[in-house]
């Protein structure tokens, strides 16, 4: 074991169950997992409900709950405990002489009366030991209607009125209280953090939703997970309560039952079990890899049917296109989280220059044609688009964007080659060949994966601007591959019209 202590917090529900996973320790495992929690549970009741309500409950025996509670309690240290529905006189008592027993440093108990669909979840004999078990918890999460159970009055007919109520049970139990604001008639729904000297409100829109189900649970699960993490009960509060709004807006998304639905806990990492971006973004390039692949150009460089006039406009192409494709690639590692990135693609930067330099040297050099045309306007499009994610995108829309030229250049290269045939005996052998480099296929891979982690990072809003970017590429490579053979088929290749290429 490590001398560091544990690298999460220990977080236990006691609590009742929910089938459909919406409520009770279902709910809970699910919260304590979106806060970084590792989460255990004990059963106190076994519920047949869904999201229509309650359609019976078995509370199994006590001695049943104490070995369960035992069984934790004799090996794991407990750091944050939530009690959520008790059920029974005879559970709540268990549970307080559990906690007599073993004291957790934070106990959140969540007074679980009413489910939302209006079915009792306490019987109505074990009240006043719950009131008797508020006093032992830190932490008490009561809606309007159980505060006023708590103190044995009538609900409170408004906030002010609520907020009050809460005053004074936290100084007669001596507890923080969080009253939940979710029964009000408002188009708010606030929380408010109450103890004998202060209140402190948490502000919230109400969502116009029908995903409300376990909200109580799932809010008191993460305040419990929150707490040992936080300094005080106002900072864990405000934090659960702004992920619950998000969770409750994304809730009907998840399409879980008729009724009253979940929310979803997991709303803030939408990337969970999600394909890897460089799948879903290969998939949706299929037609265009395919259109590559049939162009005329491409067929005609393969077979060697290309007339050298077109394969050096071409090349006059590529050359101007990665002067600006360097200056994106620096962008990419002048925004790069890490070492190992920013000098992947400093390398790439250095390395397109010298690609640049050797094709004017070494091919269009030796041509006794003169490349003094600039950009076409195709290679302006492709560049334009590059440059303007390089100024405006983020590192990982950067990254979306330079990929294509990595990896379906490379990916195209391979058919190239293998349908090159000889290339002793081949026009353009010596640049076919470099197709199969096992340097620039590892290149791809690289420029994959570091895009592939940086989707990771990213929210649902931010993968589909990759994607665009990803894709708006693609179409350039397509279009770059298809600019020359078009104009060769007309014996115009040195694209005499071109405006010269400006740097992003
Ligand atoms: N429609 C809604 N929009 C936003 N927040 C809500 C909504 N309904 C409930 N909440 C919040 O969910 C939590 C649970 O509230 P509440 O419904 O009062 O408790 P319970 O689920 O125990 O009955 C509180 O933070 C409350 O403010
Ligand atoms: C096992 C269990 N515990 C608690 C609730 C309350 O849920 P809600 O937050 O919808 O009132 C529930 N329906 N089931």
């Amino acid at each position: 074991m490590s001398g560091r202590g544990p690298s999460r917090v220990r977080a236990l529900s006691v609590a009742g169950t929910d089938p459909t996973g919406g409520a009770g320790v279902q709910a809970d495992l699910k919260s304590f997992a979106a806060h970084g929690a590792y989460g255990m549970a004990v059963v106190t009741a076994l519920v047949a409900q869904n999201t229509h309500g309650v359609r019976a409950v078995h509370v199994p025996d006590v001695a049943f709950l104490r070995a369960q509670l035992d069984a934790v309690g004799d090996d794991v240290t407990v750091d944050a405990v939530k009690l959520g529905m008790l059920g029974t006189r005879d559970v709540v008592e268990e549970v307080a002489a559990w906690l007599r027993r073993t004291r957790p440093p934070v106990v959140v108990l969540d007074p679980v009366m009413v489910a939302t669909s209006g079915d009792r979840l306490l019987d109505a004999g074990a009240e006043q030991a719950v009131r008797a078990l508020v006093a032992r918890a830190d932490l008490v999460t009561p809606n309007l209607p159980e505060l006023g159970v708590l103190l044995d009055e009538r609900r409170a007919p408004s906030w002010a009125a609520a907020v009050d109520q809460a005053r004074r049970l936290a100084r007669s139990a001596g507890v923080t209280v969080l009253l939940k604001g979710g029964h009000l008639d408002d188009d708010v729904s606030p929380d408010a953090v109450v103890d004998a000297r202060t209140v402190v409100e948490l502000e919230a829109v109400r969502v116009s939703t029908t995903s409300t189900h376990g909200t109580g649970c799932s809010l008191s699960a993460a305040v419990a997970a929150l707490r040992p993490r936080r300094p005080d009960w106002v900072s864990a509060a405000r934090d659960a309560k702004e992920w619950l709004t998000g969770a409750i807006a994304a809730g009907e998304a998840l399409q879980v039952g008729s009724g009253r639905g979940p929310v979803d806990h997991l709303h803030h990492v939408p990337t969970l079990g999600a394909r890897a971006f460089s799948v879903e973004a290969w998939d949706a390039v299929a037609d265009l890899r395919a259109a590559c692949d049939a162009l005329p150009f491409v067929r005609a460089l393969a077979d060697g049917t290309l007339p050298t006039d077109a394969f050096e406009a071409y090349l006059h192409q590529d050359a101007l296109y990665l002067g600006v494709y360097a200056r994106v690639l620096a962008r990419a590692s002048e925004l790069a989280p890490d070492p190992v990135a920013q000098a992947f693609f400093a390398r790439g930067a250095a390395g397109c220059l010298d690609v640049e330099a050797q094709l004017h040297r070494d091919r269009l050099g030796r041509s006794d044609r003169v490349h003094r045309s600039g950009a076409s306007v195709v290679t302006r499009a492709y560049v334009d688009h590059l440059a303007a994610v390089g100024a405006h995108g983020s590192y990982a829309q950067v990254l979306a964007a330079v990929l294509p030229c990595y990896w379906l250049y490379a990916d195209v290269g391979a058919r190239i080659l293998a349908r090159a045939g000889d290339l002793a005996a081949h026009p353009f052998g010596d640049w076919v060949g470099t197709y199969g480099d096992p340097g620039f296929a590892a290149l791809a891979d690289e420029a994959r994966r570091l895009t592939d982690e940086a989707a990771r990072e990213v929210g649902a809003g931010e993968r589909a601007r990759m994607l665009a970017a990803f894709v708006t590429s693609c179409e350039h490579e397509v279009a770059f591959f298809d600019q020359v053979a078009v104009r060769a088929a007309h014996g115009e290749v040195d694209l005499r019209s071109a405006v010269p290429v400006t740097a992003g």
